[in-house]
Parts: structure tokens; sequence; C-alpha cells
């Protein structure tokens, strides 16, 4: 499901809307000077933060001179600043633009600032100003998509659906559109939840899809992760919104059936082999571990060490 503006983010657009209708004042005046404020608006109120990189950070909802001023004054005194900043040798400029301060997009916009990306409630605009091409990094490349493949060991059954809005009608697993902050298997439990009633477990993941130019991804590229899942609730509850059909189907009526997507065939084919000759032989297993540096931790997905190999030195 897309996220809806909630929390924080509501919190934040509520308070600058309230600003900016009690701060409402002539915003827009014609020629002159271009500011509506009684003393000139100037590079050095542009109050920026230096980064590590050597780059320099302007945060506009934090500088409160800014809500009577107009655009015209604006660019005047961006382009100060940014001279500035050129000959102090800053690399880089980003600037941090609440939604509703976006009168000032294009003053940017016009001295080569970029948009580097939007969130619901404010966008980043950057600008290089260092030797050569911008070696700024570029924001999120990939939607990330999550499937689970719920398999009753007990009955040899799997749970398929059929999406409600797609061309074609095919078999394929419940899943979605992992949310920020979501852990992978957390994505798979959930959307599964949600599309058919079916309470699960994470077991492994199965496999990695990298598409690019994907339609479903605004044009972007799509990671879509199928992972394995133990059910612990039999009873469908299909989501009318999103599916057509679901049922638990016979792990090898999948494997055969033509009416089905390529991805969901190979990994139904995984699946028996799996069920077969041990879940050892597909399953990438996770583990916590805690980052060096941040002092946060981070789930590792990969072939499960055997134990002599978790305290072995060397070779010998
Ligand atoms: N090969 C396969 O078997 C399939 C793989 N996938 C992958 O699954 C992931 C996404 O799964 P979904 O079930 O699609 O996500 P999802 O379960 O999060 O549902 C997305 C919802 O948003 C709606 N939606 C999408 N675009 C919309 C728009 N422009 N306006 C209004 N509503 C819109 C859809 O109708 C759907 O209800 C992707 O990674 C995709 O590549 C999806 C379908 C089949
Ligand atoms: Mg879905």
């Amino acid at each position: 499901m897309p996220p809806l503006l909630r929390g924080s983010n509501r919190r934040v657009v509520l308070a600058l809307a309230r600003r900016a209708v009690l701060g409402a004042g002539p915003r827009w005046s014609a020629g002159g000077s271009g500011c509506a404020r009684d003393s000139p608006f100037g590079a050095e109120e542009l109050r920026g933060e230096p980064d590590r990189f050597g780059g320099v950070s302007v945060r506009l909802g934090r500088l409160d001179a800014l809500d009577r001023l107009d655009p015209v004054a604006f660019q005047r005194a961006l382009q100060a600043a940014v001279q500035k900043w050129r000959s102090e040798g800053r690399v880089a400029v980003w600037l941090h633009i609440p939604i509703l301060q976006s009168r000032f997009i294009a003053p940017a916009a016009s001295l080569g600032f970029c948009f580097h990306h939007a969130e619901s409630d404010s966008s980043m605009l950057s600008l290089w100003l260092g030797d050569g091409p911008s070696r700024l990094p570029g924001y999120a490349t990939h939607q990330v998509g999550v499937a689970g493949a719920v398999f009753d060991e007990n009955t040899r059954k799997i749970l398929v659906v059929q999406d409600r809005n797609k061309l074609k009608n095919m078999w394929k697993f419940p899943g979605g559109l992992s949310e920020p902050g979501e852990d992978i298997g957390d994505t798979a439990v959930r959307e599964v939840f949600e599309e058919t009633g079916i309470k699960s477990e994470f077991q492994s993941l199965l496999s990695i899809r990298q598409q690019h130019t994907h339609p479903g991804a605004f044009g972007k590229s799509d990671m879509y992760i199928i992972c394995r899942l133990k059910p612990y609730s039999f009873t469908i509850n299909l989501c009318q919104h999103e599916c057509l059909k679901c049922e638990w189907m016979n792990l090898s009526d999948l494997v055969k059936t033509k009416n089905t997507t390529p991805i969901t065939s190979r990994v139904a084919r995984l699946l028996l082999y799996g069920y077969k000759e041990g879940f050892d032989k597909i399953d990438l297993t996770m583990e916590e571990l805690p980052a060096v540096y941040t002092g946060l931790f981070y789930k590792l997905y990969h072939k499960k060490l055997p134990d002599n190999y978790k305290t072995m030195t060397g070779m010998d």
C-alpha cells in the first residue's frame, strides 16, 4: 500500500501550514527590493552547516527570516551565498526545502540547483561546486517488493493468489511493497496476512529478482524478493480489494501449471527440491549482527554456516 502522510511528517506539514497562515503578509512584493521585509535579506542569513565531505547544508525550515521573503530576494541572497561557499572551497550545497516553502525551488533551479530527492513534506536540492562532474551520491535507486511462499510441509500445499488489477490472472505468491524501515521477512508476513488472512512465520529468503525500468516502480528498478514462510493459521480470508482468488494448492500442481508466472514456477521447483532434499539446500537464513560504526544492527542473509566454520581461523 502506498504510505500515507502520517505521524511526524503530518505534524511538520501542519505546523508549517499554521506558520504560513499566521505569518502571512505581503509575500510577493513586485519590483523594488523584491523583499517584503524591513531589512534586506543577505547571504549571511542563509546559514549553512558544513558536512564532513566538504559540502554545506542549508535547511530553510530552520530560518525564520524566510517567512515573509519573496523569491526574487531569496534568489539574490542564495546567489551571493553560493559565491561565498565557492570561494571558501566548498564542494557542494544541499538545500532542504519544506513543501510550504516550495516558492524557493524555481529561484534555486535558476542558479543550477537540481532535485536530489523529495519526501512527502519536503524536497532536497543540490548543487555541485567541486571540480569536474558531480560526485554526489544519488538517492534511492530501487523499490523493494517481497512475497511469501507459504508452504505447509504437512499437507504439501502452498498458498497462491491471483491479483485483482492484473491484465492476466495468473497464480502467484501473495506479497507487496516493503515500507520504509521494514525488514524483508516482516514485509512478507504482513503482506501475506493482509492479502489472505493467513498467519505465518519467516523461515528464509529463497530468491531475488532485479529488474530495471519497471513499469510498477515508476520506471525505476525493482527488487522482488521471495521468502519461505511457515503457516500457523490455515483459514483463508481474502482481501477483496487486491485479490481475485486465493487457495492452498498442491505444490506439485503449482510446479505443473501453465497458469503462473515464470518466477513463481521457478520458485515452486526450488521449494519442491528443498522439500525432497532438505531446505538447507535452498535457504538463505537470517542472522542479526551489530554494525561496526553506528551502533545499529542489521540483518545478514546467507546459506547456513556450519558451526565448526564459525570458529575456524584458517585453512589448516
Ligand atoms: N512475478 C510475479 O509473480 C509478480 C511480482 N510482483 C512484484 O511484487 C511487488 C509489488 O507487489 P504488489 O502486489 O503490486 O504490491 P502491493 O501488494 O503493495 O499492492 C500495491 C497496490 O497499489 C495499487 N497500485 C499500484 N499502482 C497504482 C497506481 N498508480 N494508482 C493506484 N493504485 C495503484 C495496486 O493495485 C495494489 O492494490 C513488486 O516488487 C513486483 O515486481 C508483483 C506481481 C507479480
Ligand atoms: Mg500485493
